[in-house]
């Protein structure tokens, strides 16, 4: 297990705080065959879920690689790890590292193992709440001028309506815009919420909080903007919940948030056959989970642009080589396992601490 220090290009402002830099979890996995690599998703603190990197580095020493079966690939791992309740992004994180070394031993990709449709990937960009109009406008701004092809906006209490608007009157009808509250409101805003029915959004994430599903069923009633759900959408079963209750019509789907990428690929099946649209979420990734998150949003329910924007996006130097927007779009890699590793030199710079833990 090794920490790495990412500081962020600018801090990051969501309705349940500001990230200004990234301490990055990542796990490698040593098989007589090839080593992988997996990137958790938890942040510092235990705001966006209750998982954050301290308490993923421990689950993983005490619980999750202790339970590793000797000679297992992802499904077995997938299983194994089971028994343990929660700690989804640091299984993820697991399962992953184990599913790169496998393809990596297999000369297969990410891609190709999980059903990816195409070979680039439309890529949208989230952007936070920012301490002024003008501010959030010159950085939407730039992004449109960078390529691209979705802006998704952080909002909350206070930053909701007036925001949206400003976009939409700068940027004209066109331009594919979405808003993330992070479970912000309450159904007492619902007809607050109702106001930004008329500008034409592609959504509304995660309105309410993360386990208010009947609530979010009710919400949908009441405003006409699409709701999509993030942090209430833990597993399939969670999915399959959300739909038949009416409590979402979209999901953001992120490997990290669910387990792995076995089951995001459960997910964007089931969704699939529901005919309900997925999308590709992002945790501030390196160049390393976001490898493994255009791989997963090439797959072909994947149907709206994802938060999979370009390295630069958050890193000054990413730890492999950047993802650089390509016509609004990203290269889906085509190498064995996720196609990159971490440069050494750049590595060892971010690192913080590192442990080896022998099975
Ligand atoms: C620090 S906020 C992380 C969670 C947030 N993620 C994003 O907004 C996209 C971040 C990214 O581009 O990786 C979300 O709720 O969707
Ligand atoms: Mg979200």
């Amino acid at each position: 297990m090794r920490r790495i220090a990412m500081p962020l290009v600018a801090p990051f402002r969501t309705s349940f705080g500001t990230e200004t830099a990234r301490d990055v979890l990542l796990v490698r996995v040593v098989t007589p065959d090839a080593e992988g690599w997996g990137e958790c998703a938890a942040m510092s603190e235990p705001l966006y879920s209750s998982e954050h990197v301290g308490g993923a580095a421990e689950a993983l020493r005490r619980f999750l690689i202790p339970a590793l079966p000797r000679h297992a690939d992802a499904y077995g791992v997938n299983r194994a790890l089971e028994a343990v309740k929660g700690h989804r992004m640091a299984k993820a994180a697991l399962e992953t590292a184990v599913l790169d070394a496998q393809l990596r031993a297999a000369g297969e990709s990410f891609g190709r193992f999980l059903g990816a449709a195409r070979d680039r990937v439309p890529c949208g960009v989230s952007v936070g709440i920012m301490n002024s109009i003008p501010e959030l406008l010159d950085a939407v701004a730039g992004y449109v001028e960078e390529g691209y092809v979705r802006i998704k906006l952080k909002i909350e209490p206070g930053w909701d309506v007036a925001p949206v608007r400003a976009v939409r009157e700068r940027f004209g009808d066109d331009v594919l815009l979405q808003v993330d509250a992070n479970a912000a409101y309450t159904l007492v805003d619902a007809r607050h919420l109702a106001r930004l029915d008329d500008f034409g959004l592609l959504l509304i994430e995660q309105p309410l909080a993360d386990d208010d599903l009947v609530q979010h069923a009710r919400l949908a009633r009441e405003i006409r903007t699409p709701i999509c759900l993030d942090e209430s959408i833990e597993s399939a079963a969670h999915a399959a919940a959300a739909i038949s209750l009416g409590a979402c019509s979209i999901v953001n789907i992120k490997p990290g948030r669910v387990g792995g990428y076995l089951e995001a690929r459960r997910i964007h099946d089931l969704c699939r056959a529901h005919g309900v649209p997925v999308w590709c979420g992002g945790m501030l990734e390196t160049g390393l989970g976001r490898a493994a998150n255009v791989a997963l949003a090439a797959l072909p329910g994947f149907t709206l642009p994802g938060d999979t924007s370009a390295s630069g996006r958050y890193f000054e130097i990413d730890i492999t080589d950047p993802f650089v927007l390509e016509d609004g779009h990203l290269p889906v890699p085509a190498g064995p396992g996720l196609g990159l590793a971490p440069i050494p030199e750049i590595l060892d710079r971010a690192t913080t601490s590192t442990e080896w833990i022998p099975l």
